[in-house]
């Protein structure tokens, strides 16, 4: 089977700090991992490379067969354009920590936005498709709701609906819960749970809800200081690595959840 998503090699520095140092990734349709690892070990900026929010120093992004970052014109390779990074990003969706919804808008607009801008929709069947969606994540009863009448929990949920209504082929979620009060992270979590069991897209979860990401995962990326140091099931990285930075991870982790 060939991976959706593949990562060759990547590096990225900001300045003169080098972040990622040799990222090689293989991400096969319908896999679900999560990326652990300790505060600035580069989590959150390979999820933004996949969704063309950063660029790679070095190195090549594939989604779908396609390059990325560089297209190739008369048998040359140079630096994709918009239009190129745009066709490509089509097959991805990412949910932010802070929801990122426009404020001005319904809940139901929110979600009915990006379907008849990217997508061309007609107004009508883009209704239709976002009201299924929001039904889906449990907002039913809020279509014509204004984000700021809505609970953390609730307008994670709406960044979801609005993302899965382009029927990515791939989700990212960034630390999803970390801005969530505790009492709400549960409804969000169980939206996930759901997608990780029935939707048959490939997703990507960096979290801190550790016992989760591991719960849901098929594989666990362990990141540390910018290079990808354990791959395995929860069980391989978890209870059978010997990695003492990892151990060491696992242990401050523990302490500071505990
Ligand atoms: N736009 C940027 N400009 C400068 N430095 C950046 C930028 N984005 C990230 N960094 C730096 O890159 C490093 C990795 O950041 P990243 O957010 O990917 O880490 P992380 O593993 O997700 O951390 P955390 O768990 O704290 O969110 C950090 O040292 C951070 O300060």
């Amino acid at each position: 089977m060939e991976p959706i998503v593949k990562y060759d090699d990547v590096h990225k520095s900001f300045g003169d700090t080098h972040v990622l140092k040799g990222i090689n990734l293989d991400i096969y349709p319908s896999e679900k991992i999560a990326i652990i690892g300790p505060s600035g070990s580069g989590k959150t900026t390979i999820i933004r490379l996949l969704m063309t929010l950063e660029e790679p120093t070095d190195g090549d992004i594939i989604v779908a067969g396609e390059n990325l970052w560089k297209m190739e014109v008369g048998g040359k390779k140079k630096r994709a354009n918009e239009k190129h990074l745009r066709s490509v990003r089509k097959d991805i969706g990412m949910v932010f920590q802070h929801f990122n919804l426009f404020p001005h808008k319904t809940i139901l607009d929110n979600c009915v936005m990006p379907l008849v801008k990217v997508k061309k929709y007609k107004k009508k069947e883009a209704e239709e498709e976002a009201r299924k969606m929001l039904d889906r994540v449990g907002l039913g009863d809020k279509y014509d709701a204004y984000p700021a009448n809505l609970s953390g929990g609730q307008k994670q949920r709406v960044a979801m609906a609005r993302a899965l209504v382009m029927k990515p082929k791939i989700m990212l979620f960034d630390e999803v819960t970390s801005a969530l009060d505790p009492e709400l992270v549960g409804e969000v979590l169980g939206v996930i749970r759901d997608l990780a069991e029935h939707d048959e897209m490939a997703m990507v979860l960096v979290t801190h809800e550790m016992d989760f990401a591991l719960e849901i995962a098929d594989r666990v990326l362990f990141l540390d200081d910018g290079v990808i140091a354990e791959s395995g099931t929860a069980e391989e990285v978890i209870n059978q690595s010997e990695n003492p930075r990892l151990q060491d991870f696992l242990k401050r982790f523990r302490k500071s959840s505990s």
